[in-house]
């Protein structure tokens, strides 16, 4: 496993390692001893698996507040997604910036995304399978969310919005709505 810190502070890419054969491949996507020596300590308490139809979908952008804000492993099993963070903490040297990367299912790169930073993503082709692993237990009453278009974040998506669900339209803009964030 290859870890590299991110331009946001504190997040990761992380290469993983994948054994070919004949066969297919066989590759380890967590591995705790490894973690800990880069820096990743938290305990992983949830995963869960998005599948997502159709390309240009976007979801997102999406936090945990507090007491339940969680870091998140995110990694593209299927297809490709442009997948972006942005940071929320207030006391973070990259507050307000955001990070984008291309996350293919045949690249082997997961992203660490430390607590207090927003995720989103938009799907790049049909088909899509998005995995997840999070250091805290889904808690709906905490779970929020800020707009994509948010100008304050200054996020460039790589096409036009085709779905989105309803619930990321209502997020607030950041601006105005601070305090709620955390
Ligand atoms: C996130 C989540 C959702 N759900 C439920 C709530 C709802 O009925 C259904 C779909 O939830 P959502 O609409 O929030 O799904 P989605 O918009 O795909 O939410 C995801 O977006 C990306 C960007 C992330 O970063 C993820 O952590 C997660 O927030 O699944 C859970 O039961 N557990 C969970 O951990």
């Amino acid at each position: 496993m290859l870890f590299r810190q991110a331009e946001i502070s504190g997040a990761q890419t992380i290469t993983l390692p994948r054994h070919h054969d004949e066969r297919g491949s066989f590759g380890r996507i967590f591995d705790r001893d490894r973690f800990a020596e880069n820096g990743i300590s938290c305990d992983f308490v949830q995963a869960s698996i998005s599948r997502t139809s159709y390309a240009g979908t976007l979801r997102g952008l999406h936090f945990q507040r507090a007491p339940y804000a969680e870091a998140k492993l995110v990694h593209c099993l299927r297809g490709e997604i442009y997948d972006v963070i942005c940071d929320l903490r207030p006391d973070s040297p990259t507050y307000l910036k955001h990070q984008y990367f291309y996350l293919n299912c045949s690249d082997n790169e997961m992203i660490y995304i430390p607590p207090g930073c927003a995720h989103g993503f938009m799907t790049l082709n049909d088909d899509v399978e998005v995995f997840y692993a999070m250091s805290n237990i889904y808690a709906q009453d905490h779970a929020s969310g800020l707009r994509f278009d948010d100008p304050a974040l200054g996020i460039s998506w790589p096409r036009p919005v085709a779905h989105i669900s309803a619930k990321d339209l209502q997020w607030p803009y950041y601006k105005g709505s601070e305090d709620m964030v955390w």
